[in-house]
């Protein structure tokens, strides 16, 4: 009886995950896998003007663009080449001012894209050499450009800078990759809603190496095809609902409560009282705990004065596997096979996370099996996420740790980044800050806010959609075409990866008015709908979107909310933030925030 309440509830989910995915235009697809080449974005002065080459589009109005580059049958995708303001009206259809704070282009199931008129030579599709782009060196392509010293953590700036010199397409030979990079939101539009049932975006090509090494089958993060799918399937119910995500809220109060108490204690130490050394890793520390709760439903200790040395060998090991991972981004085949020092320090963190991952969640995988097969149904009881995996089926006790893992691995950074430049962007804003400060002092005063409380905050959401606008932890996303494509009027070969420039489109001025300053206001107000809603999609698009958003965007409400209840947030004078690409956007190892008590 019990496990028909559970498959219930797990089949309810499954249903849910499906017909979300149906509204996915399916293509033919083959699961490939590609070597990782994920360069990054972080923040840049000036505003590109992409200025590509004509490509005008004649061949269709529908939303079916994107298509298989058969001899008989090569469509463009849609024009770069459209005019700032062509490219906006015709996103009229952009975000309502009313539900952009809730939704985001994964709930859109509509496009209206028009066509423009061209010239039969701007209608022409070209060659893939045709495409502008860097030319750089045999072999290292344009690597060599990446690793200058002066350039290390700023590829953002590279990347922006070609894109003003080749247009909103270009392409560029990365070690032994061509990537085609682009930053169109109508391009990118076209590329997300056409893909197939199994999107491939290149995993991190150590990770891989690492899981096969170990033989160990990885988890959404890095595996493809059907087992991704099946993975993908059973995580998603428990994390992408928002009834369930809204679950986690308590736990995260909590968590928050607790970092709280961990900054003060921080802070009185210092000689000023206001400041925190090492304030990102405090802050990444916190984002553990929280993710952890989400996903194991454990406290692992994270935020303990007195940590356990296990725990710090566990987060010591985290940081230099992103370190690691990040040194070996190219050519992490050619590290492996000679075995340099980064390859080995990657192998041996990626050991120590998973030999704690299986302490803590073996256990909790038996536990929970066995809580299945004995115990009497509850209904109304609330299953946590190993739970419910478990009762899905789907995974084996080793697939679903390694999913957990993976997912872990994947949150734990990307949120804490989030809420680090939140609360940088805050010190700074002291007005935006004052605002968020009313809106949390009318709706909650001193108490903990609960998911039906953030229906009434409408300024906490746009001050998390503006910070992730402005720092989208994710720069830069990827896909692998899994076909010939033509796309913007060239012809793409299959294996290419595609390189979707979040912080490019987040920053253009065509799309959003004075777009480096933080106005959270700007999501409240009309102009929303003028924006095309692809020109901000710091957690991806469909179904190989962020696993996590829901879960992150709840953080870093929770975040502000009681950062604000409890202090008043100045700027440091003294320094200023340094803004790097390192895996992901990281605002670097200090960060200038005093916390004044309110
Ligand atoms: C502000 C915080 C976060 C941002 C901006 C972010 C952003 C992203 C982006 C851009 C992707 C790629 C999506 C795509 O390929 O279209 C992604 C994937 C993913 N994220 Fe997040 N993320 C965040 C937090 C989290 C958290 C907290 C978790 C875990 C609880 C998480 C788990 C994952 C996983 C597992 C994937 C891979 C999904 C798949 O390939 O199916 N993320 N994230």
């Amino acid at each position: 009886m019990r496990e028909q309440v559970l498959r219930k509830a797990v089949d309810k989910g499954l249903k849910m995950a499906v017909s979300t995915r149906t509204r996915t235009r399916l293509a033919p697809a083959a699961a490939t896998s590609s070597p990782s080449s994920t360069p990054h974005a972080s923040p840049a002065r000036g505003v590109a003007t992409p200025d590509g080459p004509s490509a005008g589009c004649p061949h269709h109005t529908n939303k079916s663009q994107l298509t298989s580059a058969t001899p008989s049958n090569s469509r463009c995708v849609f024009t770069q080449t459209r005019s700032a303001s062509d490219s906006i009206a015709s996103s009229a259809r952009g975000l309502n001012p009313q539900t952009a704070l809730d939704s985001d282009v994964n709930d859109a199931t509509t496009s209206t894209m028009t066509a423009t008129a061209a010239t039969t030579e701007e209608s022409r599709v070209r060659s893939f050499d045709e495409m502008p782009g860097p030319k750089g060196y045999p072999v290292v392509g344009t690597l060599l450009e990446y690793f200058r010293k002066e350039n290390h953590g700023r590829m953002h700036e590279i990347q922006r800078r070609n894109h003003r010199q080749y247009g909103t397409i270009f392409k560029e030979p990365f070690g032994p990759a061509k990537n085609v990079c682009v930053a169109d939101p109508s391009i990118v539009e076209e590329i997300l809603r056409s893909e197939g049932p199994y999107p491939n975006r290149p995993p991190y090509e150590s990770w891989v190496l690492y899981n096969n090494l170990r033989k160990r089958r990885g988890g959404v993060m890095t595996s493809q095809g059907e087992y991704w799918k099946t993975s993908r399937r059973t995580l998603n119910p428990k994390l992408m609902k928002p009834q369930f995500a809204g679950e986690y809220i308590e736990g995260m109060n909590s968590t928050t409560e607790e970092f709280i108490t961990r900054l003060r204690e921080l802070k009185a130490a210092q000689a000023d009282g206001q400041s925190v050394r090492q304030l990102p890793l405090e802050i990444n520390k916190y984002t553990m705990e929280a993710v952890g709760k989400v996903l194991l439903n454990v406290r692992i200790g994270t935020l303990d004065p007195d940590m356990s040395p296990k725990i710090r060998e566990f987060i010591e090991a985290i940081g230099v596997m992103f370190l690691t991972g990040h040194q070996l981004m190219a050519f992490a085949k050619v590290h492996q096979i000679f075995r340099t020092k980064a390859w080995k320090q990657h192998v041996q963190a990626w050991d120590t996370i998973y030999s704690l991952s299986n302490e803590l969640m073996a256990q909790r995988v038996d536990e929970a099996r066995q809580r299945l097969e004995e115990m009497t149904p509850d209904p109304g009881e609330k299953m946590d996420l190993i739970s419910y995996m478990v009762a899905a089926g789907t995974l084996t006790r080793e697939e679903i740790i390694d999913n957990l893992t993976e997912t872990f691995m994947g949150g734990v950074d990307t949120v804490a980044n989030g809420v680090a430049f939140m609360l940088y962007l805050l010190a700074t804003n002291q007005s935006a800050q004052n605002k968020l400060r009313e809106e949390v002092d009318t709706v909650l005063g001193q108490r903990s806010c609960t998911a039906a409380d953030l229906q009434a905050m409408p300024y906490v959401k746009a001050v998390v959609k503006e910070t992730l606008r402005l720092f989208p932890p994710i720069p830069l996303n990827a896909r692998v075409t899994q076909e010939e494509l033509v796309i913007s009027n060239y012809r793409i070969p299959k294996g290419t990866i595609i390189m979707l420039n979040n912080y490019t489109m987040s920053r253009d001025e065509r799309i959003f008015s004075d777009p480096e300053m933080f106005t959270p206001d700007r999501w409240l107000r009309a102009e929303v709908a003028s924006w095309h809603p692809f020109s901000a999609i710091p957690f991806g698009y469909g179904v190989r979107s962020c696993v996590g958003r829901r879960v992150s965007e709840n953080m870093m409400y929770v975040a502000a909310i009681q950062m604000v209840q409890k202090f008043i947030m100045k700027k440091d004078p003294t320094f200023d933030i340094t803004p790097t690409v390192r895996t992901q956007f990281t605002p670097g190892p200090e960060l200038p925030v005093l916390f004044e008590e309110r």
